[in-house]
């Protein structure tokens, strides 16, 4: 028989309720998970890592593809089915064994079924053959629960059996063609995975592409989507969806109908907050979950959330950044130990407010941290911003032919230091940590000139930004 009380009771055993768990353990606590579906969550299963699986190998093939003497090796197509199964292989074929014994080897419980808070510190489990289990907690109780993909209420459109992103990165075969409704990273990746593997693609976009970052990003991947043999609606309104009797959907459009083998909703994220009790401790089903920066819930000294669920940053690395800092508070106010909840202290996620990395696995890459131009200035920011051509440094041309991207680096006028930096190009993503550190530790310029990037590499970006800006006066 397991214990039914625990230090910390996590509802929600996705990568980000590990973590928190896992942390809270390694300071002292007892601490169980608890995980109605598969322990790893959707970043393992049905996000992340299936579809950075299914995006790898055609970028592989066009980078080969862009430089002499690798291009004329490569003769053939993508091997679909080999695709597929190394995905499956990165999903261990939708089996959590693995997960399950890193949780108990880190001294972690796992108690499967759904979770419902009933309580203060409390929360019923109910196992899959119906049984239920009242387990309390001492200290705290952390909701990892995550969020799930929002449908929106487009005629007929659930009727229609859309995909959503879990169909999408699990799928068994490929569709030979595919409407995604949406414009933001789940569109723009998806449709660059499915292109690759011959699947005729036609994304509709109510806006421009990628719409919160940078302009220029959403330019480039429409351009290379269009490229890849997408057809891109962009500023595209979708009136209704329905299933024919043969099978096929049409997507009615303000641009006329679309008629695909499948449909994918990429249209954003919903809390997974609908079916936890919320109400029996005072909050709303179905709300995000508002924290504080030591991801205490607001109104609580026992309730902290983490995670998608937060909605303040919806990034695994983001909520595994914040689950170490809740996982560590959280032991340290249960022992008595000092707190350091101060801005960029031990216990807080301070960086969730101005320094998130992301990175659209699309080909070109757009990789970015920290504020946009438009960003920095509605936050009052005195700005300047600079641009470069990424396919004018030395190391980029040697990268591939024809290599083409920007980058934008936006300055704090008054501090001399960097605010945000967003790269577009081919393999961009390895530049971004580079970037993340000179956000968040606030690098001045004049001593960012000291970092001198290696010669010939898609790195020296930096020094080229760094001359467009100018030297600062000493
Ligand atoms: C297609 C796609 C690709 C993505 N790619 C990336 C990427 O490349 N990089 C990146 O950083 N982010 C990516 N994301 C975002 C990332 O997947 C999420 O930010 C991350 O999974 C959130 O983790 P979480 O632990 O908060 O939630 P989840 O991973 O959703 O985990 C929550 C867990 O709680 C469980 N649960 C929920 N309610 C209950 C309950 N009542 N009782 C018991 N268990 C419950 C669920 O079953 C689940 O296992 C992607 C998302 C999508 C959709
Ligand atoms: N590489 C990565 O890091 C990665 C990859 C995939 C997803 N994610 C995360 O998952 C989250 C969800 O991704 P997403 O692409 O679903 O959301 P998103 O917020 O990135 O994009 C949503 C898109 O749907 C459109 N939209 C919203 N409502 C609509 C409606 N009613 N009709 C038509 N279009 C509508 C928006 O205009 C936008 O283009 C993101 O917040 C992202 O952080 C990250």
């Amino acid at each position: 028989m397991k214990p039914t009380e625990y230090d910390l009771i996590v509802l929600g055993a996705g990568a980000v309720g590990e973590n928190v768990a896992d942390r809270a353990v390694q300071g002292g606590l007892t601490a169980v998970l608890i995980e109605h579906e598969l322990v790893g969550g959707e970043c393992s299963y049905w996000a992340c890592m299936p579809s950075k699986a299914l995006l790898r190998s055609g970028q592989a093939l066009r980078a080969a593809r862009q430089v002499p003497g690798a291009a004329e090796a490569v003769t053939g197509e993508l091997d679909v089915r080999a695709v597929l199964a190394r995905r499956d292989a990165f999903t261990h074929d939708w089996s959590d064994e693995s997960q399950v014994q890193w949780a108990e080897g880190a001294g972690i419980s796992v108690v499967r079924g759904h979770g419902r808070l009933t309580g203060p510190k409390e929360v019923t489990v109910t196992a899959p053959d119906g049984t239920a289990t009242v387990l309390t907690a001492r200290h705290a109780v952390c909701v990892s629960t995550g969020s799930d993909p929002l449908v929106p209420g487009i005629d007929g459109l659930r009727d229609a059996r859309p995909w959503t992103s879990r169909e999408a990165t699990s799928a068994k075969t490929v569709p030979a063609s595919l409407a995604v409704i949406g414009g933001g990273v789940v569109a723009t990746e998806m449709a660059t995975a499915y292109a690759g593997f011959g699947t005729e693609v036609t994304l509709i976009s109510r806006s421009g592409l990628l719409a919160g970052m940078e302009p220029f990003a959403g330019e480039l991947v429409t351009k290379a989507l269009r490229e890849q043999g997408v057809r891109v609606l962009l500023g595209t309104k979708t009136t209704r969806v329905t299933r024919s009797e043969g099978g096929d959907v049409v997507v009615e459009t303000d641009a006329g109908d679309v008629t695909a083998a499948e449909v994918l909703v990429a249209t954003g994220r919903t809390p997974r907050t609908r079916d936890i009790g919320l109400e029996t401790i005072g909050l709303t089903p179905g709300d995000w979950i508002e924290t504080d920066d030591t991801m205490l819930a607001r109104g609580f000294d026992w309730l902290y959330a983490t995670g998608d669920v937060t909605h303040r940053a919806l990034l695994t690395h983001q909520g595994k950044y914040q689950a170490r800092a809740a996982g560590d508070v959280i032991a340290a106010r249960a022992t008595g130990r000092p707190v350091s909840d101060a801005p960029w202290g031990a216990h807080v996620a301070t960086a969730d407010h101005q320094a998130v990395p992301q990175v659209t696995f699309t080909d070109p890459e757009v990789a970015s941290v920290g504020l946009t131009e438009r960003a920095a200035r509605e936050a009052g920011y005195e700005i300047r911003t600079v641009d470069y051509e990424m396919g004018g440094v030395a190391g980029a041309s040697v990268h591939a032919d024809g290599y083409t991207g920007t980058a934008r680096m936006v300055v704090d006028e008054k501090r001399k230091v960097v605010l945000g930096v967003t790269f577009v190009g081919p393999d961009v993503s390895e530049l971004l940590h580079a970037a993340t550190i000179a956000v968040t530790a606030e690098v001045p310029l004049d001593r960012l000139w000291h970092a001198v990037p290696a010669y010939p590499t898609i790195n020296e970006i930096w020094l080229r930004l760094l001359e467009t800006y100018g030297r600062p006066a000493t």
